[in-house]
This record gives structure tokens, sequence and C-alpha cells, in this order.
């Protein structure tokens, strides 16, 4: 039997199902523990304020730790860059669409929304790169589940939200986006898309159980990402956008890493090539590059 813990919300829990459903077809028995953090705890309070960066994940780590259970599903992006002693994230399945999305009211597009219009985001990332695309338009602080957000929209308080596009093809909601924000406007957060399934490091059973469910290409390109996000010292809500794709090169499949860094005048972009198999080193370098030309 493989105790798998879940933060409650909508979201957790239809990721959580998708890795428990993965391992129950490769024929293992799978326990679903429901396991509360300060995040869904607090819904009020802007993020930076209880606690930044792992306030999702603390309690599922504590859980881990403590043989409560086998393995927590992470969303990779809220999950902090740095390693936790005795924990290694065992699989990263293949990813979901990492792209953010717009919901506007009237089937709006970003470029349709009229000058003042008000947009919810509570992530400083959107916010930096939507201002530095010179629309006229406004971001303010939104925070609460994708039903929260959404409604926003349909009650009128705000004339769109930002959300990644994987959540809500995972909540089964993607005919409520009304457009799909490229990469070349918005870089999505490092890891958006992307689950993490962690595990005790020591526990050789559960990761040979992990090890199908596994996506190199996805691992690659995660990894540049958060090696990028952890060299620049940023933590979940830092404006840092970053995408990284395997793409074919002259010499066969190599990565592409774009970043965005927010800054007070404005948003600076870069993007590099490196070794599929040396992720870290791409992330290090885009950062520094990134870092230099401030
Ligand atoms: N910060 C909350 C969060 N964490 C993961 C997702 C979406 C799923 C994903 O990115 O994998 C979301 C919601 C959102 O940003 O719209």
């Amino acid at each position: 039997m493989i105790r798998l813990g879940t933060r409650r919300s909508a979201l957790a829990n239809a990721q959580a199902t998708l890795v428990a459903d993965a391992l129950r077809n490769l024929g293992h028995e799978v326990e679903v523990i429901p396991i509360a953090t300060t995040g869904d705890a607090d819904k009020v309070s802007p993020v930076e304020q209880i606690g930044g960066t792992g306030i999702y994940v603390s309690s599922l780590r504590d859980a881990l730790l403590a043989d409560e259970i086998d393995i927590a599903v992470h969303s990779l992006k809220d999950l902090p860059t740095a390693p936790i002693d005795g924990l290694t994230i065992g699989a990263i399945p293949v990813r979901e669409d990492p792209r953010d999305v717009l919901v506007a009211r009237d089937g709006l597009t970003l470029g349709e929304l009229p000058r003042g219009a008000l947009i919810g985001t509570g992530a400083p990332r959107r916010a930096a790169q939507i201002d530095a695309l010179g629309l006229g338009v406004e971001c303010t602080g939104v925070r609460g589940n994708v039903d929260t957000r959404i409604g926003l929209v349909t009650s009128g308080k705000v004339d769109a939200v930002v959300l990644a596009r994987a959540g809500l093809a995972r909540l089964g909601r993607l005919a409520e986006v009304t457009e799909t924000l490229d990469p070349i406007q918005v870089l999505p957060s490092p890891g958006q898309g992307a689950l993490g399934v962690e595990c005790r490091a020591g526990d050789t059973a559960i990761l040979a159980a992990l090890a199908p469910l596994e996506d190199p290409a996805t691992r690659a390109a995660v990894t540049a990402e958060r090696q990028l996000l952890a060299t620049l010292e940023a933590g979940c809500t830092a404006p840092v956008g970053a995408l990284a794709e395997v793409v074919e090169g002259e010499d066969g499949p190599e990565l592409w890493l774009r970043g965005a860094l927010g800054q007070d005048d404005g948003v600076r972009r870069l993007s590099a090539n490196g070794a599929v198999d040396d992720p870290v080193v791409l992330g290090k370098a885009l950062a520094y590059e990134l870092l230099e030309r401030t």
C-alpha cells in the first residue's frame, strides 16, 4: 500500500488522483491522505506575509519525514528550490501545458481589454510582465483558489484574471479561457504545469514504484528553470519567469531556456541553449547573464 499525501484543494486533489491512478495502473494499491497546509488554512493574507515559499508544502514534507505518508504530490512551481535533508523528488511526470492564460469578461483577450481595465493577479511575475507590455491595464493582487479567482470576473470585481493553463486543464475548465498567453509576452513560473512526486530519499521500494512515472525531458526542463530561479535567489513570489524546452539542435536534442527578470525599470529577457543532460549549468549561466546586465 502506497500512502499518498495531498493538499485538500480541488486542484491538489485532481493532481493527486492523476498520480494515484498512474500508480494503480502499474498494479500498486494507493491510499490518498488529505493534509492541511498553512497556505490552505489562511486564504486571505498575502502569501509573502504568511511564510512565502513553502506554505503549501511544509505540512506534506513533515508528514513524509514522520512516515505518515510515502509520497507527496506537489505543483513544482510551489516547491521551494532548496533541497530538504532526507527527501527527494522521486518522479517528475510529463508536463501539462506550462503557459499562463487569461480568463476575461465577454471573451476578451489581453489586447482587447480597454485602458484602465483591472486584471487580478497576486503574482509579481505576472504583473511585471503584463505591465511591461504597456497596455495601460492595471494589475491588482488577488488570492484564493481557481474558483474564487474566476468568480471575481463573473461578479465584475475585476475585468480578467491570469491563471496557469495547467490548473484549468486538470480541473476540466479550459472552456473558460479567453486567451492563452504566448511565452514571448508572459513567461510562466519556473516549473509551472509540472508535478513533483516527493518521497523519502532512502525509500528504495517507493523510488522503484515511481520510476515509470518519470519523464526525462520534463525533468531536464524544470531543473534548468528551477536552477535559474535558485541562482537568482528568488522565492516563489519574486518576478522571475522561465521556460525551458527540449528542441532539435544541429547535433541532436538540446535544451532551450528563456528567462525573464522583473526590475524597477521593466522586464529583462534573455535565452540560452545548453545540453539536455546538463540543465543545472544552463540555468546558472542564464541567471548570471540576467544579473550581469542589470
Ligand atoms: N500558485 C498556485 C498554483 N500552483 C499550481 C497552479 C497551477 C498548476 C501548475 O502550475 O502546475 C496554481 C494555480 C495558478 O497559478 O493558476
